[in-house]
């Protein structure tokens, strides 16, 4: 269980939707005096995105530039003066403003003088827009594939020079090529990736800087998938939506595919802004009018805001995950801290958990059945919080017609104080409220039932591992455990806003440090989830006359006696597991969930591929997500293995890890020992021969001996 309320700045819950308009450059004039743009404001337009120079500007940057003669001299570009700019600045009406940067420079041209002409503009018009109380200013991308640490270079040293402004980079999605459509509204393009490995340059380049973003154009063919989901990783300010994109629905209003109303529902929870292009001119072709009425013009308005409405319901996870997005928590540590009464009742409203324990609970008892000599079934809940489980447990008694006790065994001593006051008012004599650390309590009776809750993100994190193992002396031989087991999963991810949150605290815990995170701008970089490792309980490896193994000596499955500082020893795991990767990207760590196994059929899963099938809307626990100190990048057909330890020692249980990437290329691998001594099976595009596999990258090993982070026993 790893939850507590979010912090009140984080509740950003404002359903608010807004959609802004570029007006066409001929209609700029009439748009952007201070009256038209408080009437587009009124017509409904959160915001205008408009140039913030003008063609006056562009005719007085080329006398200049042409004036110098020599070469290797860079022509001085003034600051725009009063008629070079196409507006004042003015505080009513700046917060409506987007501004548009030149698109006439060359930011990345292998002319230095004009990238050097470019580069002055850009810095003049971000400081105007500054000036003139804009927040942000959008900025075309770049023009080649092969400049783009020259385009990066120009926008750091301007973002360096204007302190306030937010930058938003305007980008393609894909390059479309001229192969084959892939289903109706959606082209397969030339490179998928080719855009958004661009701007991965660009922002690395940037140090991944927080006033820098991304402003979409929405394509009238959407790329694959694979493409639409790496975006939704990105920091996306805008999106832009040209009106030439929608098509007439019967009654010749402008509507959107269903494949474009699809991809809007899913970048809109990330809240961008829309602006719409093209709208005049759409309107014209529409209505087959030269002159058409603002009323026609706004139907694309009212389309986008009508999307807004129909917005498909959150589901559970995101409803209960509001606030929380992308947010890092610490994970909570129950056995070495006492949990609020609210941290108890955050997970006290998740039904799905309590019912699928309750569901174990029944099934165990029809089995345990009443014993000939009529005597109760003893339940234990350990570690019974508020005591959700104990009502589990009563409830599920009545529904198998089994009488039971219960144990109710809690060490926080202001939970045991309210499980006192439930024992009176609603419990009484079934059951026992016990104040005791589950690793040396001695109750009067043996257990039948152990039941317990102490699951973390990443299954074992909270060390229920160790709780339990202490606990199980006081199982009977017979006795049933509830979890019977759970297993820890993992998948390696790309999620720059995690990256650069954490970045920007500078910290060296912080980058080796598990964190508890409700996942949204997340893109997952491998085909497949796997399994890290599992407890099983009870343990297999701990004999009857076994005290506290976490605080004392164990055996070992195999007979054998270890001494005391390596008594929680079988607990320790260690797994190197290999991810295929097929499209590029980057990573900045991996993402763990847990399965766990209640009791037979009865599970609890957080892995997104069998939630559904396992534990439908259970919300109790966000994935928690391992760090890595820098981003690796992995091309096309490459493979990632992480490498994760669990470790102990008498005092605390530790992870440490560490990542390595290789690339798949056809070609005979050459019996070194960084190539793959067998052809990979895992490469698609690769395959059909044999495949070398050569060494690409690797990370340091983090949180070495748990300097940095660990659980205390
Ligand atoms: C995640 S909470 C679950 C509470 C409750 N069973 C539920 O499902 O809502 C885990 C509880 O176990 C308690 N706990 C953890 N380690 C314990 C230990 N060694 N002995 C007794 N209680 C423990 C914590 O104080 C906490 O109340």
């Amino acid at each position: 269980m790893q939850m507590s309320e979010p912090r009140d700045q984080d509740k950003r819950v404002s359903s608010l939707y807004y959609v802004g308009l570029q007006p066409e450059l001929s209609n700029i004039e009439a748009a952007i005096d201070s009256d038209g743009v408080l009437s587009a404001v009124t017509d409904g337009y959160d915001v205008l995105s408009v140039p913030i120079t003008n063609p006056h500007f562009r005719s007085g940057v080329s006398r200049i530039s042409q004036s110098v003669s020599d070469p290797a001299i860079v022509p001085r570009i003034s600051p725009p003066i009063y008629s070079d700019v196409n507006f004042a600045p003015n505080t009513t009406y700046a917060q409506h403003i987007f501004g548009m940067g030149a698109t006439w420079i060359e930011l990345d041209s292998p002319d230095p003088r004009i990238a050097a002409v470019s580069a002055q503009v850009l810095k003049h018009e971000l400081s105007y827009a500054s000036f003139c109380g804009l927040s942000y200013v959008i900025v075309p991308g770049p023009t080649r594939r092969n400049n783009v640490a020259l385009y990066a270079e120009s926008l750091n040293a301007a973002l360096a020079a204007v302190p306030y402004i937010n930058v938003i980079v305007h980008l393609a999605m894909a390059e479309i090529g001229v192969e084959e459509p892939s289903g109706p509204d959606v082209q397969a393009p030339v490179d998928s990736m080719s855009i958004w490995d661009i701007w991965n340059s660009i922002r690395t380049i940037c140090d991944y800087s927080s006033r820098l973003s991304v402003g979409l154009q929405v394509p009238a063919k959407l790329p694959p998938q694979t493409v639409v989901s790496r975006w939704f990783a990105e920091p996306i300010t805008v999106l832009f939506v040209s009106a030439k994109i929608f098509l007439a629905n019967p009654k010749g209003y402008p509507v959107l595919s269903k494949a474009h109303q699809y991809l809007l529902f899913k970048y809109m929870k990330m809240k961008p802004y829309t602006i719409l292009q093209d709208v005049r001119e759409a309107t014209q072709i529409r209505t087959s009018s030269k002159l058409p009425s603002k009323q026609d013009e706004k139907a694309y308005l009212i389309y986008m805001r009508h999307l807004h409405t129909i917005l498909p319901a959150p589901t559970a996870v995101e409803k209960f995950g509001r606030g929380y997005q992308d947010y890092l928590q610490n994970p909570l540590q129950p056995l070495a801290d006492n949990l609020e009464s609210g941290t108890y009742e955050v997970f006290e409203k998740d039904p799905v958990k309590y019912a699928q324990y309750e569901k174990a609970l029944f099934q165990a008892l029809s089995d345990k059945g009443t014993s000939p000599n009529d005597q109760p079934v003893v339940v234990a809940v350990v570690g019974a919080g508020r005591g959700p489980l104990v009502a589990c447990a009563l409830r599920a008694s009545e529904m198998a017609k089994v009488s039971i006790f219960v144990y109710a065994v809690e060490k926080n001593p202001n939970a045991y104080t309210y499980l006192l006051q439930r024992k009176e008012l609603e419990w009484q004599s079934n059951v026992e409220v016990v104040f005791a650390d589950m690793r040396c309590w001695n109750p009067t009776h043996k257990i039948d039932i152990m039941v317990s809750e102490l699951l973390g993100s990443f299954g074992d994190n909270e060390l229920s591992p160790e709780c339990l193992d202490g606990a199980q002396r006081v199982l009977k031989s017979t006795g049933i455990m509830i979890p019977q087991s759970y297993s820890s999963h993992f998948i390696p991810a790309m999620s720059p806003k995690i990256f650069s949150s954490i970045k920007s605290q500078n910290k060296e815990d912080i980058m080796n440090t598990p964190y508890v995170v409700m996942l949204q701008a997340v893109d997952l970089l491998a085909m497949e989830i796997k399994q890290a490792w599992e407890f099983r309980h009870p343990c297999p490896y701990l004999g009857a006359d076994t005290k506290s193994p976490a605080l004392g000596p164990h055996r070992l499955h195999d007979g054998l006696q270890i001494d005391d500082s390596a008594s929680n020893g079988h607990n320790n795991r260690h797994v190197k597991a290999r991810f295929s990767v097929e499209n590029r990207g980057i990573m900045h760590g991996f993402v763990g969930y847990f399965e766990s196994v209640l009791y037979r059929d009865v599970e609890l899963s957080t892995r997104p591929d069998t939630i559904n099938k396992k534990s439908k809307d259970l919300v109790s626990w966000f994935p928690i997500w391992f760090p890595i100190s820098t981003p690796l990048y992995v091309p096309d057909d490459s493979e990632i293995e992480i490498s994760i330890w669990r470790k102990t020692d008498n005092r605390k249980v530790w992870y440490e890890w560490s990542v390595e990437t290789f690339v798949l290329v056809p070609g005979r691998p050459p019996g070194s020992h960084d190539m793959d001594p067998m052809p990979s099976a895992s490469s698609t595009r690769a395959s059909g021969g044999m495949t070398k596999r050569i060494r690409l990258g690797c990370s340091k090993l983090h949180n070495l001996g748990g300097k940095y982070s660990s659980m205390s026993l």
